[in-house]
């Protein structure tokens, strides 16, 4: 039996990644150690108990707030699916969604035909669905100097890194070397000699810190030099949640 802790629920169009513009339900999970200094959701890192409310409340909720509800894992799904929502992706975030063991919620999701979605920091094992789409953004060298794990590297299928200066990058190459999950075409650039595919496997997303124009800058110039792809946090040019 696995508890969940939820900061918030909502539908919205999925912001970032692979998945930008599918509609999607989003379940934020509360809870974080990592301490990322530009987090954007500095909300769900402390896990207080005057915080706790019922979930009436967080379904009524609007902006961010650090109050969350606890819930069995095989709750949530009934509880979902009782919003009312149409779109068939759901999106787990947080705070660190892999604090959890998503297993039992990812399963029934896929068993009623929803597709999922992990995004975590490396941080934590992954513990969800074969089928589940996991984003590693991992956080290399943030505050609570937590070591990113191979296990969650090898089980990415994208890896979508916040940067905003030329340094985040050399920090990613060399954990991409290290888990050997290096961009062939960069490879190719290197050495004119290694065959190349048309895309990096996992796919690797470079995403601006906080829409700064020089992280745009430098992710657009990375991306094309290397085959990557941006990610813009599309949520907040068009002002959704
Ligand atoms: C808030 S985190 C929650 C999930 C998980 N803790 C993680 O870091 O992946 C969701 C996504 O937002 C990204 N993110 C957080 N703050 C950001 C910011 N200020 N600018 C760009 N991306 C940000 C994270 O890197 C992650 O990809
Ligand atoms: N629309 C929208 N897309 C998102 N993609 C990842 C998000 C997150 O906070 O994990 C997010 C979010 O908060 N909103
Ligand atoms: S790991 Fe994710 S939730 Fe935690 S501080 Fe970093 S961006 Fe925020
Ligand atoms: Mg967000």
């Amino acid at each position: 039996m696995t508890t969940l802790l939820v900061n918030e629920i909502f539908e919205t169009i999925q912001g970032e990644g692979s998945f930008t513009g599918t509609p999607s339900i989003f379940v934020r999970l509360q809870g974080c150690p990592v301490g990322c200094p530009w987090c954007d959701t500095k909300h769900t890192w402390e896990t207080l108990p005057q915080h706790q409310v019922n979930s009436d409340i967080i379904f009524l909720k609007a902006g961010d707030s650090p109050s969350y509800f606890s819930v069995q894992s095989h709750d949530l799904l009934p509880l979902l699916e009782k919003q009312g929502y149409t779109a068939k992706h759901i999106v787990i975030t947080g705070g660190e969604p892999c604090l959890f063991d998503l297993n039992e919620f990812t399963t029934r999701a896929h068993d009623k035909g929803f597709s999922t979605q992990i995004e975590t920091s490396g941080t934590y094992e992954v513990q969800c669905h074969s089928d589940t789409w996991v984003t590693v953004s991992p956080k290399i060298n943030m505050k609570a100097g937590m070591p990113i794990l191979s296990q969650a590297m090898q089980r990415a299928n994208e890896i979508k890194h916040p940067i905003a200066m030329q340094k985040h990058i050399d920090e990613l190459d060399a954990l991409l070397h290290k888990e050997n999950l290096v961009n062939p075409l960069k490879e190719l650039n290197d050495k004119s000699q290694i065959k190349a595919t048309p895309f990096q496997s996992p796919m690797v997303y470079l995403q601006p810190i906080s829409q700064q124009e020089r992280a745009t800058a430098l992710a657009i110039k990375t991306c094309i030099e290397r085959n990557w792809r941006l990610s813009v946090q599309l949520h907040k040019y068009i002002g959704v949640e």
